[in-house]
Order: C-alpha cells, then structure tokens, then sequence
C-alpha cells in the first residue's frame, strides 16, 4: 500500500481528484467505483469543479456505487443515488444511464444483488475503486465480521454505522436498518483502490489497517492483501502513527 499524507481535507481531496483526473487522461472509459459519506465531498466538489474549468470529460466513464439504504428511493435526499446526482453526476457531462447505484426500493434485494454483481463483471469490473472507512473498519458497508469471499449482498447495519449515519437523518429513528453493499471480494477485485482518511475521529481505523491483521473482524485490513492500493490521508488521521 502506498501512503500519501497530506496536510487537511482540502488538500486530501484536490490530490485524490488529481489521481482521477489522471486516470481518466489514460482511459477515457474509466470504470469508477465510487463512495459516499462525508469523506469524499470534497472530492466531488473538486471533480466539478475541474470538470467546469478543463472541461475533462466523464461522456465515456461508467460508475459503479459501493452502497444504498434499503428503503430509501433515488428521489429520497437521505438516499445514495441522490447524494451522487447532487455531488457530482449532475454537474458533469457523465450520461445519466451509466451511472449504477444499487436500488434501495428494489421489490427483491436478495435477486438485485446477483444482478448487480453480473452487471459490474459485464463491465469488465472496476478500474479504479475510490473508499472511505468507517471508524470499525468499514468498508462500503461491510461490518466487522463480514466475510472476505462476500459479494453484493443485503446487511443489516450496526447500531455504531447507523449512529454515524444519523448526523445527515432528522433523527437516528429515521436511519435504515439495512442496505444493499458491494462485497468485500468484489470490493478486491477492483483493479486499483484509492482509500481517503481524514479526521481525528478515523485514527484508530487508520492504525488497526496499517499495523493490525489481516482479519474479518476489521474488514479493511483485507486491503492489505490488494497489490495496488493508494492511501491519502491528512495529519489528522495519521496523528503520531510512523507511515
Ligand atoms: N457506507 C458508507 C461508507 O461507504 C463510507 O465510506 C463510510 C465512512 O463514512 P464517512 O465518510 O461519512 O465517515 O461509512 C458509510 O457508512
């Protein structure tokens, strides 16, 4: 794992879209993995904003989101699709119908997670692989204990992942129960992953990733395991910790 350590958010997020933007200069048919959470905000702000002043173009990328509540349709504010419509897909040339985020509404969650297993492997799989973690070492929403050979499936989310969650509901009542996620081995299988950590409150995740094992009950020490992963991180989140 590389690790790159940056001085604040602001910084952690033009360097995680530069490392985008270069991407998409070597292929212009990007398959994005994308996340959401407070985490990469700022990255999307600053892929608009790239996107308004370069003109760098998304007319040929296809994105795949890690995660959604079940329950919660496109049209809910609390929902992952409309989070992404309003960070980043409606402000950039990216057509709309290439744009994948797992239906929180779906009728039958258990058969729309093979299909969107099946969809991201039509796709030849995700090129790059953009994460947040949660403070137990969440990925997607991948809990602790959650299996490494997992792929798309239904979770039932832990009462410390719906408290965190509850800062973008009206109250902690209103956070769904459970979401449809990528797995941790289709999470793997993603050609390149680019981990954003920022915050004092993510130190601890940040040590058990880059000095504990390689355990299920910290899912995002598998990525340890991942041969091409790059971390940026602000000083926040490194505090004392010898990167
Ligand atoms: N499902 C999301 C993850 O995809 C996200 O990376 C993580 C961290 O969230 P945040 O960036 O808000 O700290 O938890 C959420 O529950």
């Amino acid at each position: 794992m590389k690790i790159l350590k940056v001085s604040d958010y602001a910084e952690m997020s033009s360097k995680a879209a530069e490392f985008i933007i270069g991407k998409l200069q070597h292929n212009p048919k990007l398959n994005l993995g994308l996340a959401t959470g407070g985490t990469p905000v700022g990255l999307y702000e600053q892929l608009v904003k790239n996107h308004k002043q370069n003109n760098t173009s998304y007319r040929n990328v296809t994105t795949f989101n890690l995660d959604e509540y079940i329950g919660l349709s496109g049209e809910n504010p609390n929902s992952y699709r409309f989070y992404m419509n309003e960070q980043l897909f409606n402000h950039i040339d990216i057509q709309k119908s290439n744009t994948f985020v797992p239906l929180g509404d779906t009728q039958n969650p258990q058969q729309f997670c093979v299909e969107y297993e099946k969809l991201l492997a039509a796709h030849g799989g995700v090129d790059l692989q953009i994460l947040g973690i949660g403070s137990n070492g969440h990925i997607g929403f991948n809990e602790p204990y959650t299996s490494f050979q997992s792929e798309t499936h239904l979770v039932e989310l832990e009462a410390s992942t719906r408290e965190a969650n509850a800062r973008f509901f009206n109250s902690l009542d209103e956070v769904p129960t459970h979401a449809i996620t990528m797995g941790i081995a289709s999470i793997m299988r993603s050609k390149e992953i680019l981990l954003l950590v920022s915050g004092e409150s993510k130190r601890d995740a940040l040590v058990q990733l880059l000095q504990g094992d390689v355990n299920e009950n910290f899912p995002a020490s598998i990525l340890r395991t991942h041969p091409c992963v790059t971390i940026i991180a602000d000083k926040a989140a490194i505090g004392k910790i010898a990167v």
